[in-house]
């Protein structure tokens, strides 16, 4: 069903998360880096710009991200199996309703297996700690615990949250292009601490992560 021929694709939101993936890539000849800007909406459109060209065959949304609590540890990489925009929907007196459940379509994304388990594969052999698992998409990053609580409910097993994933997952659905997400954890969800971030470990695992993905993607 999907094509394996063409180049690979990664979106990232910011350019420090760009260098640190290319200096792990080596002028990777087959691969392009580049910015989606931060948020689903831009995701999805530079995406879509991009994956217009044809010279596609998949898409990676990449990046630090927030880890969920007893799911994904700072410092931990996080392997998408599902790629779920958690607040598409609408508020009732009842609570949130997803758009599936208002009869609206879908806001989620599931990753091609085998594409999961051949980069977990790759990952593995060279020791990366990580974990596979939903990555939730927030328009607004979370930045309290009952929020974190809420929107893990809403897709079961969520691992980790970026602001990016699923914007990227539906510009690649309706080009009929296979869409995976990869976060390096530089936070928890959560109350908002900012002091607590730890970017320059989650850029160095992005650095080591398209190190090992750069020989087989
Ligand atoms: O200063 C802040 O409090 C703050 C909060 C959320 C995101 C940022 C960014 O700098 C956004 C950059 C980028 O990082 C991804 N990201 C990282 N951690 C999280 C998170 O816990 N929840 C959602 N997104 C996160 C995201 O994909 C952004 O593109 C600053």
């Amino acid at each position: 069903m999907f094509s394996d021929q063409g180049r690979t694709l990664i979106m990232t939101a910011v350019s420090e998360e760009k260098r640190a993936i290319q200096r792990g890539l080596q002028n990777n000849p087959n691969i392009d880096v580049m910015l989606a800007g931060v948020g689903p909406v831009s995701a999805a459109a530079h995406t879509a710009k991009l994956l217009a060209t044809g010279k596609y065959k998949l898409v990676i949304s990449t990046g630090i991200g927030g880890g969920f609590i007893g799911k994904a540890e700072v410092g931990t990489l996080v392997v998408s199996n599902l790629i779920a925009a958690a607040d598409i929907g609408v508020e009732t007196l009842d609570g949130f309703r997803r758009l599936e459940e208002l009869g609206f379509g879908s806001t989620q994304v599931e990753v091609d297996s085998e594409l999961v388990f051949r980069v977990t594969e790759a990952l593995q052999a060279e020791k990366i700690h990580m974990v596979i698992g939903p990555i939730i998409t927030v328009a607004t990053a979370t930045g309290t615990a009952e929020s974190a609580d809420e929107r893990a409910r809403r897709v079961l097993g969520a691992a980790a949250e970026g602001m990016e994933g699923y914007g990227v997952a539906l510009a690649a659905q309706i080009f009929g292009i296979r869409a995976l997400e990869i976060r390096a954890i530089s936070n928890l969800v959560g109350p908002r601490d900012r002091s607590a971030w730890r970017m320059k470990e989650a850029f160095d695992l992005l650095e080591k992560t398209y190190s090992v993905l750069g020989e087989i993607l």
